[in-house]
């Protein structure tokens, strides 16, 4: 980890300014393929030029903090054990990647919807309300407009990747209802309890289409490069991080990835906050690859095949699933049901 020593370390992910996309004056086919290289050879880049308020940034990472400053029993009044949707307050320690937990809490935020009757298929069960803390009620409306400009962002990126790929720009949206899948956690990462301990977050792909990342400057993300090696996706002031999800990859047969990443903790006694989005198809959207121009469609590897992490195109499924692994609390108490039947 580069980031907490040499703070002006260069950056080794490519930087995509989104408002060349819409920019008459820009060289439109140069800018598409700059986008089609960094989603296809390193899945992970930084968005500049997307034109977030700066209140935004900042109103979101200061609520953050006065949230994980309260007191530990009014975080736990929304603990998500108490939300059948996995919403709300996950305590250091409780949620699990790659069977190790992670040294993070967050607050996961989903689209307000009312729970559907029973009777559906399992991944219906994941539609329902947030929980939002009652000891800090401007939560809520700031997270929502944080949320809204996230959206905007990532899908005004998505119909520049659709473009990058041949595609009309919208073809995507075919697989959104009015509200798309969306997903914000905001979330702290405390110092590593000893030298040894340092999984902020373990090595994993995210499950939508892209996830975009709002990060403070402490650092500790990291990329995995084709080589097999470790980028650290240093801070760059004003910018996010975006990175390709798994449902991206079926779409693409590969062209683009799902890169793995991690979080590196933070020395101990430094503390990181982040606040990734995620966006995804409607729940029950089962993504079929696209038609890719020959020339890109001689690059697509084939989608990953990863026993500990079978993909799958039907998006209500592979998100439960990451959930059910993720969350193995709250799948006890709530979907003892779904997880007896599968075994
Ligand atoms: O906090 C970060 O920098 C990344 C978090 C992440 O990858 C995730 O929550 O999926
Ligand atoms: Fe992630």
């Amino acid at each position: 980890m580069t980031t907490i020593d040499e703070p002006g370390a260069a950056a080794a992910l490519p930087l995509i300014d989104i408002s060349h996309f819409r920019d008459p004056a820009a060289d439109r086919a140069a800018f598409l393929a700059g986008l089609r290289h960094a989603a296809h050879e390193v899945g992970f880049f930084y968005v500049v030029g997307h034109g977030v308020p700066d209140e935004i940034t900042t109103g979101i990472f200061a609520v953050a903090k006065e949230f994980f400053a309260l007191p530990v029993e009014e975080r736990l009044a929304i603990e998500n054990i108490h939300s059948p949707q996995f919403r709300g307050y996950t305590r250091t320690g409780y949620e699990y990647t790659g069977g190790t937990p992670d040294w993070r809490e967050q607050i996961d935020i989903g689209p307000e919807r009312e729970p559907v009757a029973p009777g559906g298929p399992a991944w219906q069960r994941l539609i329902g309300p947030n929980q939002w803390p009652a000891a800090l009620p401007g939560l809520r409306e700031t997270t929502l407009a944080w949320q809204a400009e996230a959206l905007r962002v990532s899908r005004e990126v998505l119909r520049a990747l659709a473009a990058a790929l041949g595609q009309d720009e919208g073809y995507f949206d075919a697989w959104f209802d009015e509200e798309a899948s969306t997903h914000v956690k905001i979330v702290r990462y405390p110092g590593r309890p000893s030298a040894e301990q340092d999984q902020g977050v373990g090595a994993h792909q995210d499950y939508g289409y892209l996830a975009l990342l709002q990060q403070d400057a402490v650092g500790g993300l990291q990329v995995r490069a084709a080589d097999g090696s470790w980028l650290d996706a240093t801070p760059v002031p004003g910018s996010f991080v975006v990175n390709i999800g798994e449902m991206l990859e079926i779409a693409t047969r590969g062209y683009l990835k799902a890169t793995h990443h991690r979080v590196v903790s933070p020395p101990t006694g430094v503390e990181r906050f982040s606040v990734p989005f995620f966006l995804g198809p409607r729940l029950d959207a089962v993504v079929a690859p696209l038609e890719l121009p020959a020339e890109l469609a001689a690059g697509a590897r084939g989608v990953s095949q990863d026993a500990d992490n079978p993909l799958h195109a039907a998006f209500g499924e592979n998100a439960l699933v990451g959930w059910l692994r993720s969350h193995p609390e709250v799948a006890e108490r709530w979907w003892s049901d779904v997880l007896a039947e599968r075994g």
